[in-house]
């Protein structure tokens, strides 16, 4: 979160080979040290991302007294799980630093304690909805305070008698959902979220790796409060929104053939596959195995030529994230890309369409951002200086783009790539990217 003046040079052109391991995914290493922590008993965690947004959530529960040994160099972390009423009044507030599924998901979990506590982000995150969280926990009995606009800090005070409610989902939110049903773990009754669209299930598949009983039937998922939650062992696979960027790297740069070895294949999780097959991308899935409860696989991917496509949005929810990097892919393939229902990537760490259609234009590509999506017309990419706002996946799709430009690409305020990604310019160095950094 220091160095915000990281910039990183991307040279144009070059290709990606070889086998690569990126680091393990974000939304199950943060679920992995809060259910841990309010287990009863040791969970051993392996493969859990050492990135900033995961640190803020260790060092939190830290803060409220639980034991966690780790991380080693390779991702190994002992939790001494204090059961759901073992946590400790923080002597500090809560640093949530850029990370939104922290500060979301421990709503719910800091609603159902006996103390009060203060939860801070970075400017990104000091600009993020939090109402889409307030609300419904206020409605279970929860007492929040948020800025006049719902913005963080949030204070979230203790001793509430929390109740479980019904809940129908305005967005498809999976830290909504989590949210309530973790502080559903402290209500009275049944807790119930219905999603207008499916999320991503990792509270859900985690809770019952900890045998916590959790009904999903059709897009409602459902808990009883006051069960209890068992150590168990998590071994984190690679984070599928890491491996996009090669993805779509491999698949531009012509001449590429790259393996991405150990990614979580979810299918909440898998849009990008499917949309990236649409456009007519090269991607094998091989080794098809199950790995602590959610499905593993390798991807060998080898450059195709893309075309552009109308993004069914039911794919949507499912690729959340790796919408900048697929707008590059747009960039680079044959014809017209239209992305509709896509209004929540305004409300990430940065707005991702208007940063987006902003940088490509600069790079010579006609982007032409909508309300709830973005036409792209595919074309050839230049090169130029575009800026990241201090987004991480803004930052790794322009350096991405670097593969398919004629003349490279400077970008600025790359810093919190070390929050979901940390090693990516190594990485991406080994794999074949003529990347640099300066500015440190
Ligand atoms: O639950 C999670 O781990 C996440 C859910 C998604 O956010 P929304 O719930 O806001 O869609 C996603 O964008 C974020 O990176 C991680
Ligand atoms: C949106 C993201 O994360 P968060 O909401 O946790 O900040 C992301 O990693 O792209």
């Amino acid at each position: 979160m220091s160095h915000q003046n990281l910039r990183f040079l991307v040279q144009p052109g070059g290709k990606l080979t070889g086998r690569i391991r990126v680091p393990g995914d974000k939304s199950i290493s943060h679920r992995s040290i809060m259910l841990g922590s309010l287990a009863e008993g040791i969970t051993q965690v392996s493969g859990f991302l050492q990135g900033e947004d995961c640190l803020c959530t260790l060092q939190a529960f830290r803060t409220m007294g639980v034991q966690i040994e780790g991380p080693s160099e390779d991702g190994n972390l002992t939790i001494h799980g204090v059961g759901l009423r073992g946590l400790t009044a923080p002597d500090t507030d809560l640093e949530m630093g850029n990370s939104g599924t922290s500060m979301r998901l421990m709503s719910g979990l800091m609603s159902g304690q006996t103390f009060d506590v203060r939860m801070t982000g970075d400017s990104s995150l000091s600009k993020r909805p939090m109402k889409r969280v307030t609300v419904p926990l206020a409605l279970m009995g929860a007492r929040i305070d948020a800025t006049e606009q719902g913005t963080p800090p949030l204070e979230v005070h203790g001793g509430s008698t929390l109740k479980g409610i019904h809940y129908a989902m305005p967005m498809a939110s999976a830290q909504v959902k989590s949210a309530l049903l973790l502080a559903g773990l402290y209500a009275e009754g049944e807790t119930s979220v219905t999603e207008p669209a499916p999320t991503r299930d990792h509270t859900e598949r985690m809770l019952r790796g900890f045998g916590y009983t959790v009904h999903t039937e059709g897009n409602r998922i459902s808990l009883e409060g006051g069960g209890k939650l068992t150590a168990t062992a998590i071994d984190v696979p690679s984070d599928i929104s890491s491996a996009a960027f090669f993805m779509v790297g491999a698949s531009i740069a012509e001449g590429s053939d790259l393996m991405i070895e150990h990614v979580g294949m979810n299918p909440t999780r898998t849009g990008v596959i499917d949309i990236l097959r649409l456009m007519g991308a090269n991607l094998e899935l091989l080794n098809l195995r199950e790995v602590g409860g959610e499905p593993v696989a390798d991807i060998r991917v080898r450059s195709a030529k893309l075309q552009g496509i109308r993004i069914p949005e039911e794919l949507v929810p499912l690729a959340i994230d790796e919408f900048p990097v697929l707008f590059v892919a747009a960039s680079c393939a044959t014809g017209e890309t239209v992305l509709t229902g896509a209004e929540e990537l305004r409300v990430k760490e940065s707005d991702r369409i208007q940063v987006m259609a902003d940088g490509l234009q600069a790079c010579g590509i006609q982007a032409q951002p909508t309300p709830d999506g973005i036409i792209i017309q595919g074309g050839q990419l230049s090169g130029g200086h575009v800026t990241s706002h201090n987004d991480h996946r803004i930052a790794m799709s322009f350096a991405i783009a670097g593969l398919g430009a004629t003349s490279p690409i400077l970008i600025h305020d790359c810093a919190t790539v070390n929050t979901s990604f940390p090693g990516f310019v190594t990485l991406a160095q080994q794999a074949g990217l003529g990347i640099t950094t300066d500015g440190e």
